[in-house]
């Protein structure tokens, strides 16, 4: 007898997804599943390639291989202004930073090109980006200025140095009037034609444990405390400030960046989001 095929999901490591998966257990699947967590620059690799079939990726990963992804419903993490997480640090004001160096982490995809897009249209600097791994100071020896997101950003922010910090979220909202979306929860389209059941079976998990995480965010602000540092009302705000949701302000907000993104070279071709449904494709409104 042939084994059943393994489904795989993908977990953001950084602190942002925990309200989504705090409930999640691939365990209690009715069907054999295993879950990676993971920086998303890795999980972006994984569901392009498909070696992971379902979960968490960067929005921007989403749309480079959206002829081979489709969007869970219902799902993000986004910030209708600042994110409190994805920080540019500098040693100058950031509209001075003219075409300094910036060390960008290689964790990111999203936060990245978003650092683009802003530089480009609403600064009109032309800086030149270096690819590094995620160190404040190794960053900092390597330019001018450096972007962190995640646990990584949150890490360094607690460390005076004196630079200038500006968060891409923030900077976002002042210059669109609108929210942007970091990450998205997509599946594999063979897989989910494969196996519309385990798709539909998953997409309900996340979505009750979303609930049970944002109604009682105590225990992930407990287990936050704990592996990272910082105080309880400190991740609290954090939690609260950010959205799991994907409703028609996030739609809007991450089909601009997906146009500048394409405008930009940044995307090889124009992005129509799709949301999976069970048997079903939706396309979001444009
Ligand atoms: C809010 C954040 O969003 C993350 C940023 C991502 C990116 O820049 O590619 C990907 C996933 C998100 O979870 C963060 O990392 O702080």
């Amino acid at each position: 007898m042939t084994q059943p095929e393994r489904t795989v999901i993908g977990k953001i490591s950084y602190t942002n997804s925990w309200p989504v998966y705090h409930h999640f257990h691939p365990s209690s699947l009715s069907f054999p599943a295993e879950m990676v967590s993971e920086v998303p620059a890795v999980l972006n690799r994984g569901m392009a390639a498909g070696d992971i079939h379902v979960g968490a990726l960067s929005s921007f990963a989403y749309a480079a291989a959206s002829d081979r992804l489709v969007l869970l419903p219902g799902l993000s993490v986004s910030a209708d202004g600042p994110v409190k997480s994805i920080f540019l640090f500098s040693k100058m004001p950031v509209h001075q930073i003219g075409n300094a160096r910036i060390a960008v982490t290689n964790t990111s995809a999203t936060s990245v090109n978003l650092l683009k897009i802003l530089m480009h249209k609403a600064i009109g600097a032309s800086p030149e980006y270096i690819s590094a791994d995620p160190d404040l100071n190794v960053m900092m020896n390597q330019g001018d200025a450096c972007l962190l997101i995640g646990d990584h950003a949150i890490r360094a922010s607690w460390q005076d140095q004196g630079y200038h910090v500006t968060d891409l979220g923030g900077l976002w909202k002042e210059w669109t009037g609108c929210s942007m979306t970091f990450a998205v929860w997509a599946v594999n389209r063979a897989a989910a034609a494969r196996n519309p059941e385990a798709i539909a079976e998953i997409a309900e998990a996340f979505e009750l444990s979303k609930r049970r995480g944002l109604s009682n965010l105590g225990p992930v602000i407990q287990e936050a405390c704990c592996t990272i540092g910082g105080t309880t009302s400190y991740w609290n705000d954090y939690f609260r400030n950010l959205c799991y949701d994907f409703g028609e302000r996030q739609q809007e907000g991450l089909n601009l960046y997906f146009r500048y993104a394409y405008d930009m070279g940044l995307l090889p071709q124009e992005v129509k989001m799709e949301l999976w449904s069970h048997n079903l494709l939706t396309r979001v409104k444009e």
